[in-house]
């Protein structure tokens, strides 16, 4: 070349097809092979990244790069370097190019296709995390209909089954708590003498669920099917409604011992005041309205001092949550038997004790202990007093559940509304002969032919009253109510059971041996 001006390049949009005379240009001069070998090496000169030496590369070249004067080559340089960076960086205000303004749209319409891609994709997302959420709660509900224990024509057949009546003027009694100590009993005597019964039971963990599934199997044999649920399931509770007309409810689910309730309060206010009210709302609601009896306690009468204990004593001083939750349920169903013309009738029962009982319950732990020869623990009350129950043999409590729901008038409501006054009772079922705590390990040591090892402590304060004693003058005259068992024969009978049921000097033992007891 001769060094004579050099005319500008047009400023185009560089091609993308690499310009093959700048290739042979770079093979064939030393400058430029060194420009390519710091190309090839990775290192790019000015600092500029692999795309950026694309565009420069892309350019249009001059006939000769290498052979151009300084001041040319320094003319080209700056052209190529503004035009690189008007493609690198936005634009400057007043240089109107045409070619970047076609960079500018073919930019923006590569961001609003990647907008619109981005759109798309987020659309899809969209779907594809709805499609999930309404598959997953598909599968949910779907375990759930096939997970749970109720539902289901065949589940409704067992209902009706069990609910049958074989007697002339029989009821169709809902248990609560059926698999309970005695929730088992009653719905036992219940169906013997020919009522249709439906147990309740939600089997939870207070004390040894197998227990709880023996006594449900003992009630499987005899006809009486247990749903497993709980009495704060509406939905179970309102189904159960659904399918069988109750006449009665025997409401027997509870969260109970005194001395629990130190260590887990939640439990009695779930079972005793949120589960009852379940209870109760679906009974007002349903259509005939059930009559309800129901297990209170003679805890209710906390620091009464008055002896013996009468249905007209104050029970406004309860010495544990137990009691309080157990006097609150009297007042809810007064509330329910007054705003919706439920029938209730709640029972004060008295330390209620026999075969199939509660493994929590003084006599059963200290015959558990005693044959283990394990230490018992018998507390004492102030000035070395001894503790005094008026323990009730458990036929006797049955005779007065059965008599209760002989006697309870018909709910005067109907579809959630009172259409007169209705039947509210409050009885004691109680023994009337208070027997120490000492004498209750005599009475088992006698039939156990053991001695036990007593560890004589004073009574913590933890909800524990001194004595109990029943006046059971009401019960008698209304509900023909008479205890019959005194301690020696009940205690008898529930140690003949315990030493079957958990094969004690018995070939057969378990439950077979145990279903015999009965
Ligand atoms: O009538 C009721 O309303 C309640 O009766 C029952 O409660 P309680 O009368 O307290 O029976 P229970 O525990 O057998 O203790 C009996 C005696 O043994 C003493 N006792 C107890 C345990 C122990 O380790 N040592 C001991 O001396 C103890 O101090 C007490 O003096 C039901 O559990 C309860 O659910 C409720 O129904």
């Amino acid at each position: 070349m001769d060094g004579g001006a050099i005319p500008r390049p047009p400023i185009k949009r560089a091609s993308l097809a690499i310009d093959r005379r700048r290739v042979n240009c770079h093979r064939r001069t030393p400058c430029c092979k060194r420009s390519r070998e710091k190309k090839d090496s990775g290192h790019f000169p000015l600092g500029i990244s692999s795309n950026t030496q694309f565009a420069f590369t892309a350019l249009p070249p001059p006939p000769s790069f290498c052979s151009i004067d300084r001041k040319t080559a320094e003319t080209m340089k700056k052209e190529m370097m503004g035009l690189m960076e008007d493609e690198l960086f936005p634009s400057t205000p007043g240089k109107v190019k045409i070619e970047r303004t076609h960079a500018i749209s073919r930019q923006l319409h590569q961001c609003f296709a990647s907008t619109s891609t981005m759109f798309l994709w987020a659309l899809f997302l969209i779907a594809l995390t709805a499609s999930y959420l309404s598959f997953q709660s598909f599968v949910d509900s779907s375990s759930r209909y096939f997970d749970a224990s109720w539902g289901g024509m065949q589940w409704e057949k067992q209902i009706r089954a069990s609910a049958t009546v074989r007697r002339p003027g029989g009821f169709s009694v809902l248990v609560t708590g059926a698999a309970g100590f005695v929730g088992t009993h009653v719905s036992l005597a219940l169906r013997k003498r020919g009522d249709g019964v439906v147990g309740l039971d939600n089997f939870n963990s207070y004390y040894d669920p197998s227990l709880k599934k023996a006594r449900m199997a003992l009630l499987d044999s005899r006809g009486v099917f247990v749903v497993e649920g709980d009495i704060n399931d509406a939905r179970l509770l309102a189904k159960l409604f659904d399918v069988v007309p109750f006449t009665h409810v025997m409401h027997l689910a509870a969260q109970a011992g005194v001395r629990y309730a130190i260590e887990n309060p939640a439990s009695y206010v779930h079972s005793n005041i949120a589960g009852l009210v379940a209870l109760l709302e679906a009974c007002k609601s349903a259509d005939p309205q059930p009559a309800v009896v129901w297990a209170s306690s003679s805890s209710v009468y906390g620091l009464n001092e008055k002896v013996p204990f009468s249905e007209s004593d104050r029970t406004d001083r309860p010495a544990s949550l137990y009691a309080a939750t157990k006097k609150a349920g009297e007042e809810i169903t007064h509330t329910y038997n007054h705003i919706y013309g439920l029938s209730t009738t709640g029972l004060r029962f008295f330390t209620v004790y026999g075969p199939w009982g509660r493994p929590d319950m003084a006599y059963f732990s200290f015959t558990r202990n005693i044959l283990q020869g394990k230490p018992i623990t018998v507390y004492r009350g102030k000035d070395r007093v001894d503790l005094a129950r008026d323990f009730t043999y458990i036929d006797d409590i049955v005779k007065g559940c059965v008599a209760s729901l002989d006697t309870a008038e018909k709910s005067t409501g109907t579809g959630g509304r009172k259409r007169g006054p209705a039947q509210y009772r409050i009885y004691n079922l109680g023994n009337t002969s208070p027997v120490t705590v000492p004498a209750l390990v005599g009475v088992l040591e006698h039939h156990l032919k053991m001695k036990a090892k007593r560890n004589v402590v004073e009574m913590p304060g933890n909800g524990d009253v001194p004595f109990t004693h029943a006046n059971i003058s009401l019960a008698r005259a209304e509900l023909g109510y008479k205890p019959t068992t005194n301690l020696e024969t009940g205690l008898k009978r529930f140690v003949r059971w315990y030493l079957l049921y958990y094969g004690y000097n018995t070939r057969s033992g378990g439950l077979a041996g145990s279903a015999k007891s009965l």
